[in-house]
């Protein structure tokens, strides 16, 4: 499985430290910046690793920045991006079953870096379940 990877200055180490971990599984990353510590504009990262999963680049996406909640508001303004923004592996767990999210966002300054491994990986396990929830996810791409 390929995945995309990007945040802001304020998701960096995050995005650094989790692009390492999924290295070490073997997957691959598709890293879209930032690069460096200077300031930049969250939105433009967040659309970037929304556009590489909707387009196919990549199976899936994962972005960062200080709370998590501006690249998760920039990720799902592109069109067929679900988007989750999750503190908690419950959180993954349901948005993987009920919502089939196809990126994930974290935030750098909220969750500390064992958490937000645990949280990836089970955003990474767990499987979409179809049925009523099919319905609703063809609502949202509809939107
Ligand atoms: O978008 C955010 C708030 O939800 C992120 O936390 C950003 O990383 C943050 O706004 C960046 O703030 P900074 O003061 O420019 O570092």
């Amino acid at each position: 499985m390929k995945i995309a990877i990007a945040s802001d200055h304020g998701g960096l180490d995050l995005k650094e430290h989790l692009k390492e971990y999924l290295q070490e599984q073997g997957l691959e990353v598709l890293d879209l910046g930032t690069h460096t510590a200077e300031s930049v504009d969250y939105p433009e990262y967040g659309k970037a690793c929304a556009e590489a999963v909707v387009s196919g680049q990549a199976h899936r996406g994962i972005v960062c920045c200080g709370t998590g909640i501006g690249i998760s508001i920039a990720a799902n303004k592109v069109r067929g991006a679900r988007c989750a923004l999750c503190t908690d592996v419950y959180m993954a767990e349901m948005t993987r079953r009920h919502n089939d999210a196809n990126l994930l966002a974290l935030g750098g300054r909220i969750t500390d870096l064992d958490t937000a491994k645990s949280i990836t990986q089970v955003w990474l396990d767990t499987p979409f379940e179809g049925g009523r929830h099919q319905r609703r996810v063809d609502m949202l791409n509809n939107m």
